[in-house]
């Protein structure tokens, strides 16, 4: 038997009247997997041990920085995840957040169409310098894109050089951040959430960046330090800044950022299409079916 949900699992749940308890004690007992999608539940300790059967947690998306790997893991359940669904959706959001703030689409889309913007001035993308940070898959659908609006392409990679990926798109690979961060016009960052990516950019990075450059992030929101970026906005430090993550999510109604003109901020919708959204289905699904038939899983994501 399989249970599929994607609600927010409230841990007081099991302080239901006696009724509902006794349900979701029948419930436990057949729950052999979970599939979760935008809303990232906190599957803890608790629900883990009120779920003796679950064998898999299928996570629609290719972040799973909001699960304990380790604590899953030593329930003996598994965790598994989508990264082919997301790729191109995460790097159209990306493109899109990088023209809009360049040719100031936002701010535009205010103006009184009839009204002629005699000093309206954007920036153009082509032949501009792109640095992608973390050149996974995402990263390399980015940098695809560029290379079709004549960017000139800077790489950085924590782990490995990837030479295949960069002879493809024409890329410079920058084993120092700080040389990408220097010499790019727009920074976009696409790293997994990790205690080494956590704050990776900060107020030292963002003085190293041009401050006619814009910084894009398409990762997760704690990847940035937001005071610092506040920061760096509000004393023209770098240019602007088009985030589709922030941390928390959503920000409060009151945070700086959203107070900021040079800033476009959507809510997370880097795989929220009609493709993605079926194709994440699919392959969660796929990987729920060989977790219970003890078949290879096509996206295993082994806690490090
Ligand atoms: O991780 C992902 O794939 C997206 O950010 C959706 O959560």
């Amino acid at each position: 038997v399989r249970l599929s949900f994607c609600g927010k699992v409230h841990p007081s749940a099991s302080a239901a009247p006696d009724g509902r308890t006794a349900r979701k004690e029948r419930l436990s007992e057949k729950i052999k997997s979970v599939l979760i999608y935008e809303c990232r539940p906190v599957i803890d300790r608790e629900l883990l041990q009120s779920l003796p059967h679950l064998k898999v947690i299928a996570n629609s998306g290719v972040g799973v920085d909001h699960l304990d790997l380790k604590l899953i893991s030593s329930f003996g359940v598994k965790v598994t995840n989508t990264p082919h669904a997301v790729s191109d959706s995460t790097a159209d959001i990306g493109m899109a957040l990088m023209l809009a703030s360049a040719r100031r689409l936002v701010e535009g889309n205010f103006l009184n169409s009839f009204h002629f913007a005699a000093d309206w001035l954007g920036d153009e993308v082509t032949g501009a310098t792109l640095g992608i940070i973390g050149m996974g898959s995402i990263g390399y659908k980015v940098a695809k894109r560029a290379k079709a609006f004549e960017m000139k392409i800077l790489y950085h990679n924590r782990n490995q050089r990837k030479e295949e990926e960069e002879q493809a798109v024409g890329a410079r690979y920058c084993e120092k951040m700080e040389d990408l961060l220097q010499q790019s016009d727009f920074v976009i960052l696409v790293v997994n959430l990790t205690p080494q990516t956590h704050k990776l950019i900060g107020k030292r990075e963002l003085e190293l960046m041009k401050p006619t450059a814009t910084l894009i992030n398409i990762s997760r929101g704690a990847v940035v330090d937001h005071d610092a970026l506040v920061e760096a906005l509000q004393n023209g430090i770098i240019k602007a800044a088009a985030l589709d993550v922030t941390n928390p999510e959503p920000l409060p109604r009151d945070h700086p950022l959203l107070k900021l003109k040079n800033i476009i901020i959507t809510p997370h919708i880097g795989t929220a299409t009609v493709q993605a959204t079926r194709m994440m289905t699919e392959e969660a699904v796929a990987n729920i079916q060989a977790v219970l038939n003890g078949l290879p899983i096509p996206s295993e994501v082994i806690p490090q």
